[in-house]
């Protein structure tokens, strides 16, 4: 069995506001094993984000414990890929895609390597040497998601981060994620509103309630890999997997919106 990577014990998060105090997230016990690709789901204002940003640093801890296990020091311990294109306009897509290596004073050749093998792997070849306001939406996305995987972090953190992209779009950027991902199986934890995104990423997915963002439940994907995005929707496995999911989304998206549990 693989190497626990991430150890969350008994995660609360309360917001202090001028307003009085929001509690996010509540009794969060979680453990993510080396390799996976893990996937949240949940209504809206759950906590999903808080949860990623805590994973990051970028949040602190209110109540509880949180473990990542680096495995070399000299790695950045995460990098975040956002929904929002967050690539540097003023940079071309190769210096975008060096940008961490840069940053971590990585010999220029070397580091113009990682970068074009990563370019040529998102399809962006030809785009090289252009600029963010040359390219479409999809093409920034993709990135940042290059960005990502050649800063080699050891843990790779998703928030949404094909959710302002259009369905085509989605599932290319899905097929180059699960082609890059299953090359390094690096880690990944990957928020998404979409069960369907989850089940053709993930290796298994958490449903998060309605807030306070508690653990509802966790759900293995025993979808067979390597997976092609494109077929595995019409298989029966997929169809219950989706519908074992929807049951237990259902029930915290009406408490989100109306307060109260639906009777179905
Ligand atoms: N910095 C903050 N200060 C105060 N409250 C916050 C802050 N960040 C998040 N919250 C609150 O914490 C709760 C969880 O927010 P969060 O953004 O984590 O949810 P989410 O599940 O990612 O939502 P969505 O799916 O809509 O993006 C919300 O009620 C939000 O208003």
């Amino acid at each position: 069995m693989a190497d626990v990577r991430i150890k969350l014990e008994k995660i609360q998060k309360i917001f202090v506001t001028t307003q009085g105090t929001i509690t996010a997230l509540e009794d969060i016990n979680l453990r993510i094993t080396d390799g996976e690709f893990f996937c949240i789901v949940g209504p809206s204002g759950c906590g999903k984000t808080t949860l990623l940003r805590i994973l990051a640093g970028l949040e602190t801890i209110t109540v509880g414990n949180m473990t990542i296990k680096a495995r070399d020091t000299s790695r950045p311990l995460n990098s975040m890929v956002f929904q929002e294109q967050s690539v540097f306009p003023w940079m071309t897509v190769t210096e975008n895609v060096e940008y961490g290596l840069r940053m971590r004073k990585m010999p220029k050749p070397v580091r113009r390597d990682i970068a074009n093998h990563y370019i040529e792997m998102i399809g962006l070849k030809q785009f090289a040497a252009s600029y963010p306001c040359q390219l479409s939406g999809g093409m920034k996305q993709r990135v940042s998601v290059a960005r990502a995987f050649a800063n080699d972090p050891e843990i790779l953190l998703m928030d949404e981060p094909f959710g302002s992209l259009d369905e085509q779009n989605r599932i290319l950027l899905q097929k180059e994620l699960l082609r890059i991902w299953e090359g390094t199986s690096k880690t990944t934890v990957f928020i998404t509103h979409s069960i369907d995104e989850a089940l053709c990423l993930g290796d298994r997915i958490l449903v998060m309630s309605a807030r306070p963002g508690t653990i509802k439940t966790i759900v293995p994907v025993t979808l067979p890999r390597p997976r092609d995005v494109e077929t595995i929707r019409t298989t029966p496995q997929y169809i219950e997997l989706y519908q074992t999911i929807w049951s237990q989304l259902r029930d915290e998206v009406l408490k989100g919106e109306t307060g109260i549990p639906s009777r179905r």
